[in-house]
Parts: C-alpha cells; structure tokens; sequence
C-alpha cells in the first residue's frame, strides 16, 4: 500500500515574493537539458529535480496537484489517493489476466495446439472497444501484447 500522503500539500505564504522572474509553474532560469559547465555544484538535492511543493506568487497559490487554491487542492490530493489505488489494483488484475492467460496457452501447446486464437482475440477486442470506444481496442490489444507469447 502506497504511504499515506498529507492531506494537502499547500502552503500559503500571502507575503512570499517569488525568488525567481520565472512564470508559476517553471523552475527558474537556466532550466536545460545540457549540464551546468564549471565547478560541481554544492551537495544535496538537485533544486532541479526537488519536487516544488508550494509557490505563492500575487494571490495565486501553485501546488503539486496545478490548483490554485487550497479547497481544489485538497480535493485533487484526496482524489489522486483513489487513482493510485486504483492503479495498484488495475496492475493486480493485469497481472492475474497474464497469469490465467498463460495457463491457457500452455494447456493449448501441451495438447498440440497452437499458443494463440484469434477468433477469441477478435471477441476479446470487440468486448472492449463496444464497452470503451476505440481506445478500448488500443487497450485490448495492448493486453493481448501483455498475455501473449509469454509461455
Ligand atoms: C488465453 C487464450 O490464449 C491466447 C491469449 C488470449 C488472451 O490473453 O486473452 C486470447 C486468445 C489467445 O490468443 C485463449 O485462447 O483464451
């Protein structure tokens, strides 16, 4: 389970001026793929790669979750805590899928047939994408990938 997160990671500092000219939301300047020429800079964390936890710039409160104020903040930091729950058992389920497909692909070998069976993909694809539209397809296919060819 992931570990729980504070409710909200905002912080309102209505005084704090932004150190920087950037726009909200950059990391100030001099932000580029090819390294810093010179000395190595000072240890500890690269300011570059610090997560920004909360900018204050003119009344506008700049967070983790892109909200602008505290209450849309609180409630997009609540909300992604059911994604990744979500996704942690979406990834489960994927995972069980691979393993069940795989049984059925050996049993099939084993017994001299061939690994894959397209009239049942053809099913499997049309489940989808009548319940999803055509990303349902991409979907599908991207599981058959997944649960394919693994044995
Ligand atoms: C699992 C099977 O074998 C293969 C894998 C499939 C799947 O992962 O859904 C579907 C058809 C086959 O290509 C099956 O025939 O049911």
């Amino acid at each position: 389970m992931a570990p729980a997160r504070p409710a909200a990671m905002v912080v309102l500092l209505s005084d704090r001026t932004a150190t920087s000219t950037s726009a909200p939301g950059r990391q100030g300047p001099g932000r580029s793929c090819v390294p810093p020429q010179g000395p190595s800079p000072a240890p500890g964390p690269d300011p570059r790669r610090t997560p920004q936890m909360s900018t204050t710039t003119a009344a506008t409160t700049v967070t983790d979750t892109g909200a602008r104020t505290e209450d849309a903040a609180r409630l997009i930091t609540g909300a992604r805590e059911r994604i990744d729950d979500l996704d942690g058992r979406i990834i489960g389920l994927v995972q069980e899928r691979i393993a069940v497909s795989e049984q059925i692909q050996r049993a099939r070998i084993a017994s001299g047939g061939r690994r894959v069976n397209l009239s049942r993909e053809m099913e499997i694809l049309t489940h989808y994408s009548d319940q999803l539209g055509k990303n349902g397809t991409v979907l599908a296919m991207t599981l058959l990938d997944l649960c394919r060819g693994r044995v």
